[in-house]
């Protein structure tokens, strides 16, 4: 697949969020939206409500990340809602497969997430659940960290677990992706680029977007994977 750019609007101004996805409408794929409850992460962002008024006016499929406590309550209802995907957190979720199946029954597509300190190999058996794998490459919570590089010797074995099984699962990475980490994380396996503080930190965020899927493509025509 090519690679595709998810802007995430954590790093937006809250107070204008249409009109911040209009600005990357005609060169992104996605709009990552990080909903935080302040106890799976410390930090608070937005829920379901702020998602529905976002779907009303964005051009845009919602890849909705919820950093939050309760996944099997809440990630069929963004599913229902309209977003294109949802992931759930592996450490958070007490019953994944159910809620994967319940995501992907609403019509969305079924994204895992793991911290940079969970081992993806205990999911194997359920690749075929999913459809994304969504590796963060910082700790959850904040937008504008530094990227985590010990993450990237995960980001290769995820993308062989991938390609054993042989399964159409997107590699997402999430945290830190800039013009600095896209190329590392492209030749490691990713094909899913979330980026906050690189796409909305710009002068002009639609050319960053444009910029980073350069590098992605060629770090990824590049790639042995
Ligand atoms: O999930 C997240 C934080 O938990 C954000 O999506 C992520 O950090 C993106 O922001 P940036 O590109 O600025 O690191």
């Amino acid at each position: 697949m090519a690679p595709q750019i998810a802007p995430s609007i954590l790093s937006a101004d809250f107070a204008r969020l249409a009109d911040e996805i209009a600005r990357i409408a005609d060169s992104a794929d996605w709009v990552h939206v990080d909903v935080m409850d302040n106890h799976f992460v410390p930090n608070l962002t937005l829920g379901l409500p702020v998602v529905r008024a976002l779907l009303e006016h964005s051009a845009l499929p919602l890849d909705c990340h919820l950093m939050i406590e309760d996944p099997d309550r809440w990630a069929p209802e963004y599913a229902e809602a309209g977003a294109k995907s949802v992931t759930i957190h592996a450490e958070a979720a007490k019953a994944p497969i159910r809620t994967l199946r319940a995501i992907r029954a609403a019509g969305a597509r079924a994204g895992l997430g793991v911290n940079p300190a969970t081992p993806v190999d205990g999911f194997e058996d359920i690749l075929g659940e999913i459809d994304m794998l969504l590796l963060m490459t910082v700790e959850p919570g904040f937008g504008g960290q530094k990227f985590l590089d010990v993450v990237l010797p995960k980001v290769r074995r995820a993308r062989e677990l991938i390609k054993g099984r042989d399964l159409p699962v997107w590699l997402q990475v999430d945290g830190g992706v800039s013009t600095e980490t896209i190329e590392r994380c492209a030749e490691a396996g990713a094909d899913v680029f979330v980026a906050g503080n690189a796409v909305y930190g710009a002068d002009d965020p639609a050319e960053a977007v444009r910029r980073l899927r350069g590098q992605a493509e060629e770090a990824t025509a590049k790639a042995d994977w």
